[in-house]
């Protein structure tokens, strides 16, 4: 038989590859993850996350600005917390002084329009490393829920746009959205880290915040990565209890779950692409195995083919640059 179809026709060239390409990458997928200290003019280089680094407030406007220029317009704010200040309670996680609470001001200040999300856990306040209350070696649910809840509130009082709780404690979010409606912040949007795996791959983020866990591991909350049909159920929940965006983490292990989420649910779907991924890549690259610039837009594609809204990536910066 003559062949007819031949779908090499529309590889051809780049215009027409650039004509029929199914997902385009722009600067508004991104929500760009930073890293916050106390101190003055502290850029610090991460150790375990090449080029990335943590910002003290007084050099966090300039960064937001920077951001803000090449067309990412989200940030997601985590605090590196001094020892002096943890306990079991993440009592500082409270203060509205505190420096998760004046990051958010700082950078409202500079870019008023970015919108700003927020880490929503104990573990950067814990004295344990723990993202809940510890009491006889476990992590206990209800009592951390409440104290999850004034911690948003909290956040939006000091002019967060969203909340993004990263603990999966059971309930929380139902904690979090019943406070925040009492208190008037009904605009306040949650978004739920509502498929979080227990994974290695955020090694280098606790290097980054000093929150590794000090006794055990996470897998009495996080989820057991050989698990699909719970990921469904535990976002399926969440979306009842009135999370407005939900998330997978990590990224490039769980493409899977992206797409059976996204296939299943109304709300926009982000994904979370962790510290150990980008680890990874820069250290391929470094020895020179990898192009790292090709692997990190096949990457972020791939999140979007898999049908991520948002990527959460400490590549974007690097991403939109390229892209330019
Ligand atoms: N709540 C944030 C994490 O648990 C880790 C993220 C990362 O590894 O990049
Ligand atoms: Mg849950």
């Amino acid at each position: 038989m003559q062949q007819i179809r031949r779908n090499r026709r529309l590889r051809t060239n780049d215009a027409i590859r650039s004509l029929v390409r199914e997902n385009i990458i722009t600067p508004h997928d991104f929500l760009v993850p930073l890293f916050i200290v106390e101190g003055k003019d502290v850029k610090e280089e991460i150790p375990s996350m090449p080029n990335y680094y943590r910002y003290s407030l007084d050099l966090l406007g300039n960064e937001v600005k920077e951001l803000w220029s090449l067309g990412l317009k989200s940030v997601l704010l985590f605090v590196k917390v001094p020892d002096h200040l943890k306990d079991n309670k993440g009592t500082e996680a409270l203060n509205s002084d505190g420096l998760m609470q004046r990051a958010i001001k700082t950078v409202k200040e500079a870019v008023p329009e970015m919108l700003v999300m927020t880490d929503v856990a104990l573990d950067p306040y814990s004295s344990y490393g723990h993202d809940g209350i510890v009491e006889d070696g476990q992590i206990i649910n209800d009592e951390t829920c409440k104290i999850l809840a004034e911690m948003s509130l909290s956040h939006a009082q000091a002019g967060a746009d969203f909340v993004a709780p990263s603990d999966m404690m059971d309930g929380r979010i139902l904690s979090m959205r019943e406070l925040l409606e009492k208190e008037n912040y009904k605009n306040t949007g949650i978004m739920s880290y509502s498929a979080k795996y227990a994974s290695a791959f955020y090694g280098p983020f606790r290097d980054a915040l000093d929150s590794a866990p000090g006794f055990g591991d996470k897998k009495t909350y996080q989820m057991d990565f050989a698990n699909r049909d719970e990921a469904i159920k535990e976002t399926l929940m969440d979306i009842e209890e009135g999370a407005d965006i939900v998330m997978v983490k990590p990224g490039l292990c769980y493409l899977d779950m992206v797409r059976d989420i996204r296939d299943v649910v109304d709300v926009p779907v982000a994904v979370y692409q962790v510290s150990g991924e980008y680890a990874m890549l820069k250290a391929a690259a470094e020895k020179g195995w990898l192009d790292h610039d090709a692997v990190m837009l096949e990457q972020i594609m791939a999140f979007k083919r898999a049908g991520a809204q948002i990527i959460a990536s400490y590549f974007a910066k690097d991403v939109v640059k390229l892209l330019n």
